[in-house]
């Protein structure tokens, strides 16, 4: 299996985050593509090549430009009102609060475009997520001609990131680009399995109108967990998308034989729906030792993982999201993608 990854993905370094309530030291590093890289070379799981440089559009075909805009602009915006620390939003929009003001203060306006204030903003961040989009869309490009099997070593991840925000360290979402591309270049049907920890809710809100894109979640409850506010069994879609989103919340502490039986039915919605192409968002937090996560997967899972997905039978697109257990990231990522290989 060919893996696409760009160094430039290794740019965006966050030094800390806020989690639990407090600040501590990010867990979204640049070392996780780096022992991932290291892992598939190790184990020659395949070629490894360099993204495309795409233009903006396939980005605006999933995210409102005035996002695009403020990540592209924002560090000069922000040194300018003399900052020179990464950024991090604290205020919101949220109920009682006006959305349809033209707000210029970068505080504004930090806020304005983010979900959480868990995801740092540094200087190198658009040019980083830009490329991770930019690898997404070179597996999706790969597929249309005639791959079988790509993974897309993203980082910084996706699933979190929606039409105008980022957050849960997620600027673009590099699934839901792929997603919208291989749609715009003929493909009917797409499929995005996202087994990830947490529930993907950009990507979710993203598709949820659209028959076109069948979303699948298995995650923590998010009444335990983030994102806490979707993710939920009664979420199917609406609109003409309604029963093209299914969600499996799972109890903490759940690990691959209380995962199985989820996994088991979002693979029987694969198969009812023939996906033209799956996009596995493919999280590697619902491991046992996770610092952020409280599944409890073991490295071997995800072995079985890769050979469950298989027999999906479709062209599929592994798009790389969590999972900061550093140590191990390599083994449980390309488990999944030797058990896929076979
Ligand atoms: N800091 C709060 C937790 C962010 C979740 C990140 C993640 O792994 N999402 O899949
Ligand atoms: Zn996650």
């Amino acid at each position: 299996m060919k893996t696409v990854f760009s160094d430039t993905q290794l740019a965006h370094a966050p030094a800390q985050e806020i989690s639990d309530g407090e600040l501590k030291p990010a867990v979204e590093i640049p070392s996780r593509a780096e022992i991932v890289l290291k892992t598939v070379r190790d184990r020659n799981v395949g070629e490894i090549v360099a993204p495309e440089d795409f233009p903006i559009r396939p980005l605006h075909r999933v995210h409102s430009p005035d996002y695009v805009s403020f990540l592209e602009g924002f560090w000069e915006k922000w040194t300018a009102a003399g900052r020179s620390k990464e950024a991090f939003p604290f205020v919101w929009p949220i109920r009682s609060l006006r959305q349809d003001t033209t707000v210029n203060h970068i505080d504004g306006l930090l806020g304005r475009y983010s979900m959480d204030a868990g995801t740092p903003l540094g200087e190198h961040t658009y040019r980083a997520a830009r490329a991770s989009a930019d690898t997404a869309l070179t597996a999706a490009k790969m597929i249309l001609n005639g791959e079988k099997a790509v993974f897309s070593l993203c980082r910084p991840p996706g699933h979190h990131a929606g039409f105008d925000f980022f957050g849960g360290y997620c600027f673009f979402n590099n699934a839901a680009v792929a997603a919208q591309y291989l749609r715009d270049y003929g493909l009917h049907r797409i499929a995005i399995l996202d087994v990830d920890y947490h529930h993907g809710n950009g990507t979710q809100a993203l598709f949820y109108d659209r028959p076109d894109v069948l979303f699948l979640s298995i995650h923590a409850d998010p009444k335990e967990e983030y994102p806490y506010f979707l993710g939920y069994a009664d979420e199917t879609g609406e609109h003409a998308g309604t029963g093209f989103t299914r969600n499996w919340p799972l109890p903490l502490g759940t690990d691959w034989d209380g995962y199985t039986p989820a996994l088991e039915e979002a693979c029987r919605w694969l198969l009812v729906y023939k996906p033209d192409v799956m996009i596995v968002s493919l999280g590697m937090d619902c491991f046992e030792n996770d610092p952020i996560s409280k599944f409890a997967f073991k490295s071997e899972d995800y072995l079985r993982l890769g050979q469950r997905l298989k027999k999906v039978g479709v062209p599929t697109i592994f798009v790389m999201e969590g999972g900061y257990a550093v140590d191990a990231l390599g083994t449980n990522c390309v488990n999944v993608l030797e058990g896929f290989e076979g």
